[in-house]
């Protein structure tokens, strides 16, 4: 890697995005890193507020849907580096509009790599998921990056898609791409819709946690500032052309969780603080990612669950009322994601002349 480049992280107002862009600017002074995000309802410009003035840091508020934006962006800026983090992330809205998630996930993804295949980018860092390998089951060995892509909800097929993309322009275009699969990430900052931070703050309200189905799908957590690092080692020693998992092997049910973080509150009877609701139309039953291959490039989590669990609870308590630019009340609801709106067409399809061709 070159020592000195210009970094643009798409998506770096958000929640994994400002935890990595804090750890490049504070640790590696001699990159400059160009936020570029468009300030979606989850983002906050107050993620970004400990690294404001440092002379190694520049905010662009803007979409990666935007061609001519992002041609504009890579050749005034001359990036070398596109770190690409900007999605719609939240596996429950995309179960309601899920033509948004393609846009964003997948035209986003898009744009890009025709810019950074024009433009002859040095490095590009995709930020997928482990939602790729769809559910694992039980007793089931821990995925390596080679196993097969089987996405079961919109979300997950919008990032598998996106994914094919890189995979395309390195195989076609040799960019020189590298792809990131993480588990469950949480910690302070990340929107509360997302159920950590959302039954956080619904104690916090005295409002009741919402459950899908019986509780006992689990997931994995890996704290923010891990997989910041391990994002910063991929572009420090990643294999240009390889996918790396990211992932812990702490596991906890949804219903284990929930009675973890009442206890923090010191809430005994949970007959008022857990409420279960119909689940999602699909619910992976647990993911499990082996991560022995980043392990091999020299990075391990440092932050036990529970140690930043109690970090994250301490943040929302002090923050969550004022963080971000709307009230969050709308996002502790049971379930956004059951609203499937009605079939509907982009506005540019013409019926009529469908019609006179039957
Ligand atoms: N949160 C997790 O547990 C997790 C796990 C694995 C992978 N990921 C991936 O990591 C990335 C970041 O996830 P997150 O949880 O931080 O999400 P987030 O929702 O907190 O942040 C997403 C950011 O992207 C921005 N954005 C969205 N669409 C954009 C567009 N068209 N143009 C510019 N900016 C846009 C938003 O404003 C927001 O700041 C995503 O790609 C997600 O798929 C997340
Ligand atoms: C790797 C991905 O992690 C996140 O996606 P996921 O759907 O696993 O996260 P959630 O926090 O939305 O859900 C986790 C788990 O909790 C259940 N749940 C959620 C909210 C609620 O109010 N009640 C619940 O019971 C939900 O059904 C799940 O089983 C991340 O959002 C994504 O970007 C990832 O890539």
């Amino acid at each position: 890697m070159p020592t000195h480049h210009r970094i643009l992280v798409t998506g770096g107002a958000g929640f994994i995005g400002s935890n990595l862009v804090v750890h490049l600017v504070k640790n590696f002074p001699e990159w400059h890193v160009i936020v570029f995000d468009k300030l979606d309802y989850c983002a906050s410009v107050r993620n970004l507020e400990e690294v404001a003035d440092y002379p190694n840091f520049s905010f662009i508020k803007g979409d990666v849907c935007s061609a001519e934006f992002v041609n504009f962006l890579l050749t005034d800026k001359k990036i070398d580096v596109i770190l690409h983090l900007a999605a719609q992330s939240h596996v429950d809205n995309s179960f309601g509009d899920s033509l948004e998630f393609t846009k964003n996930n997948v035209y986003g993804t898009h744009v890009l790599l025709e810019a950074a295949r024009v433009h002859k980018i040095n490095r590009f860092i995709h930020i997928s998921t482990d939602e790729v390998y769809g559910e694992v089951n039980d007793g089931q060995p821990d995925l390596k990056e080679a196993s097969i892509l089987a996405p079961t909800n919109p979300y997950a097929a919008t990032k598998a898609a996106a994914e094919c993309l890189v995979m395309a322009y390195y195989k076609s275009f040799k960019l020189p791409i590298i792809i990131t699969r993480s588990n469950n990430i949480y910690g302070p900052s990340q929107y509360p819709e997302k159920i950590i931070p959302k039954f956080i703050c619904s104690i916090l309200r005295n409002r009741p946690c919402f459950i899908h189905g019986d509780g006992s799908n689990t997931r994995r957590y890996l704290f923010a500032s891990d997989v910041a690092r391990a994002i910063a080692l991929v572009l420090e020693r990643g294999k240009i052309g390889e996918t790396y998992n990211i992932g812990t092997d702490f596991e906890i049910s949804n219903l284990a969780l929930t009675r973890t973080l009442l206890r923090h509150f010191g809430i005994e009877d949970e007959s008022k603080s857990i409420v279960f609701v119909e689940d999602r139309a699909f619910n992976d039953k647990r993911y499990a990612i082996d991560s022995s291959k980043i392990h091999e490039l020299g990075w391990k989590p440092v932050v036990p669950f529970d140690e930043g669990i109690k970090q994250t609870i301490e943040w929302y308590r002090a923050n969550s009322q004022s963080w971000w630019d709307d009230d969050i009340s709308s996002a502790l609801v049971p379930h956004p994601g059951r609203k499937f709106p009605p079939l509907h067409f982009p506005a540019d399809t013409t019926f009529k002349e469908a019609e006179n061709e039957m």
